[in-house]
């Protein structure tokens, strides 16, 4: 069973305005509302790809119930701990550029947190858990790793999707997939790229300090892979943006369901990787089955030198 723990998650509120005036009345030409966080978007997919998903994390309120309703009806096993507190609604602003409005999050109390790690700790041997999005400004900054310790106790495997010092943090326990993107990249290492060529070094550095796998993601650049086995590249996908916002999360999602099947396929897991990432910046909402199936079949990999 695949795992996701969304410690705060959204909806994410999707409003599209041709021309936003900022100190003006706007009146948006569409808007829509979709379960969001970024677990919770690696489960959405994984259940489109027909791989079995729990996702566990804090949900409250009525916008909770909005999440795992919907979740719900998409067929996605729900173990989530119900707090007193809303869920936030985060606002995705399109315009002629995207911008982005996270909310801070609910509150959180001490048995809360026990109920979630009580959860957790019902995994088994085999399993796969994925963490993903940021953390409730209550939690500390180590939760990741008090989570990363109950996994590895329980003889499962886990992916971290983070930043900064809870990313480098966990990779003395090996995550089997850290997925950073180019800026995230060049934060931790505090430093610039200018070409793929920068990115190399620092990719292979993430391998070297633990993580099984490094997925390097750089939007219509496509993405770099880093393994033990060699490194590859995925050639660009043409299409028409639609949608950033998940991109990362379906490319996580795509990695892990053919790993889940066949840890040494390392190759077909970058594949749908990158099929499912391209496939939701393309779509409105996250990809649908049918867009991923159709881009699979224009992914190029190259082996790096
Ligand atoms: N405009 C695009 N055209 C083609 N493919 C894209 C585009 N944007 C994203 N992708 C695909 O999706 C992958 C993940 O996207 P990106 O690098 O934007 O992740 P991210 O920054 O983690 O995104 P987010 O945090 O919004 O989920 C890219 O490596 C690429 O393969
Ligand atoms: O505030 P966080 O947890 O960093 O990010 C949350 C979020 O922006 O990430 C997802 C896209 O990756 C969205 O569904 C969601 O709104």
């Amino acid at each position: 069973m695949i795992y996701t723990v969304t410690l705060n998650p959204s909806i994410d509120y999707i409003v599209r305005v041709t021309d936003i005036e900022l100190g003006q009345l706007n009146r948006a030409d569409s808007q829509d509302k979709y379960p969001g966080g970024k677990g919770i978007n690696v489960s959405r997919i994984l259940q489109r790809l027909g791989t079995p998903t729990t996702s566990l994390g804090f949900i409250g309120g009525f916008t909770g119930d909005f999440i795992q309703k919907t979740l719900q009806n998409e067929g996605i096993i729900c173990d989530f701990t119900t707090i007193k507190s809303d869920t936030r609604i985060n606002i995705k602003l399109k315009a002629t550029s995207e911008t982005e409005i996270n909310g801070q999050g609910p509150h959180l109390n001490t048995q809360d947190i026990h109920d979630l790690k009580e959860k957790l700790s019902r995994i088994q041997a085999g399993d796969i858990v994925v963490l993903a999005g940021s953390l409730p400004t209550q939690l500390p900054i180590d939760f990741y790793n008090q989570l990363i310790e109950i996994i590895k106790e329980k003889q499962a495997d886990f992916v971290i999707d983070t930043t900064g010092d809870s990313l480098l943090k966990a990779l003395v326990h090996q995550p089997l997939l850290i997925k950073p993107n180019h800026n995230e990249l060049a934060e931790i290492f505090q430093t610039q790229f200018t070409s793929v060529t920068d990115i190399l070094p620092y990719g292979q550095k993430l391998l070297d300090m633990g993580a099984q796998n490094v997925l390097v993601s750089m939007g219509k650049d496509g993405a770099l892979l880093f393994t033990s086995d060699g490194n590859y590249r995925s050639t660009p996908i043409e299409g028409t943006l639609k949608n950033s916002v998940g991109a990362g999360d379906s490319m996580v999602a795509g990695f892990i369901s053919q790993l889940a099947f066949d840890r040494q396929n390392i190759k077909e897991a970058f594949t749908y990787g990158v099929a499912c990432g391209s496939a939701t910046a393309f779509s409105d909402d996250l990809a649908t089955t049918t867009a991923i199936k159709q881009l699979l079949k224009t992914v190029k990999l190259t082996k790096i030198a």
